[in-house]
């Protein structure tokens, strides 16, 4: 079966955040501007602490930027809706239904709430798609971190936002099942290409699943450069250790070590 995917584009134009009031102001966000359209995979990589999440809390709805705006599909966003989707890194997912359940969850809360019937279909797709169709009656609780990281994916899949947004989705995971879980992401997204803002610390995980890599300066956050990235088609574990994704992995870890912006104009 194949699903019509409600998929759109992304604009982040000039925008700016500042926590705290008066000489305890913190300014976050300066100026940050980009798009990314629809389709597209853009990974988001900065220094620690640089503003990463609120960046993506701003295009969630969930903090309003001070200066600017956010735009999906060209409509400005003013809270959060809908149109876009948060996997976040704890496992955001209910502990007291099954993974079905979970799944189904999602789709319920939408405005546009499709028959009992139509949520099952589609939750059986996003079980097989993340190879969770065994565990459809399980509870969380008796899942690997790895697994219930593939319920929060397959939930917000099905969900079908126009932007899906993820906050680190894979730290808390070990090294082996974090390779795992980016191989699965980018085999459903291969099968199902999807708008997605994905922020991360590692530099290897956003050149391995992105189109674009945008790289962040040291706070305030501003993007510093845009990096894309040259692979398209499935992408394996083994393009991690070819001459060509080691030397970009080293220009961005070198561009985040510098961590300030390039001068004016030179920010893609
Ligand atoms: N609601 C808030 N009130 C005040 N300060 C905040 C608030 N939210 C975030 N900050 C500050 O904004 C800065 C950026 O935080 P943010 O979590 O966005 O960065 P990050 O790049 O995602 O960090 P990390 O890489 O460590 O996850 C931090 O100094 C943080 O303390």
């Amino acid at each position: 079966m194949t699903t019509a995917v409600n998929t759109g584009g992304l604009t982040l134009d000039g925008v700016g955040k500042r926590f705290g009031r008066g000489t305890a102001a913190v300014t976050v966000l300066d100026d940050v501007a980009f798009d990314v359209p629809e389709g597209e995979f853009v990974a988001v990589v900065g220094p620690s602490g640089s503003g990463k999440t609120t960046l993506l809390n701003t295009v969630a709805g969930f903090v309003d930027p001070d200066v600017g705006q956010i735009l999906v599909n060209g409509t400005p966003v003013t809270g959060p809706g809908p149109s876009r989707c948060v996997v976040f890194q704890e496992y955001a997912i209910f502990p007291w239904l099954t993974v079905r359940r979970n799944i189904e969850f999602g789709m319920r809360l939408r405005a546009r709430r499709r028959p009992a019937a139509e949520r099952r279909r589609i939750a059986d797709r996003y079980l097989d798609l993340m190879g969770l169709t065994a565990f459809a009656d399980a509870l969380p609780k008796t899942l690997s971190g790895g697994m219930r990281q593939r319920v929060a994916l397959a939930r917000a899949y099905a969900v079908d936002p126009e932007i899906l947004l993820m906050d680190e989705p894979f730290a808390a995971l070990d090294a082996q099942t974090r390779e795992t879980m980016q191989e699965a992401l980018l085999e459903i997204n291969q099968k199902e290409r999807r708008t997605v803002l994905f922020v991360t610390h590692q530099v290897e995980e956003a050149i391995f699943l992105a189109d674009r890599v945008v790289v962040m300066s040291a706070r305030p956050a501003r993007v510093q450069e845009i990096v894309p990235v040259p692979w398209r088609g499935p992408r394996h574990h083994e393009l991690k250790t070819t001459p060509e994704f080691i030397e970009l992995r080293r220009r961005i870890e070198a561009m985040l070590r510098g961590g300030h912006p390039t001068p004016e104009g030179q920010t893609a």
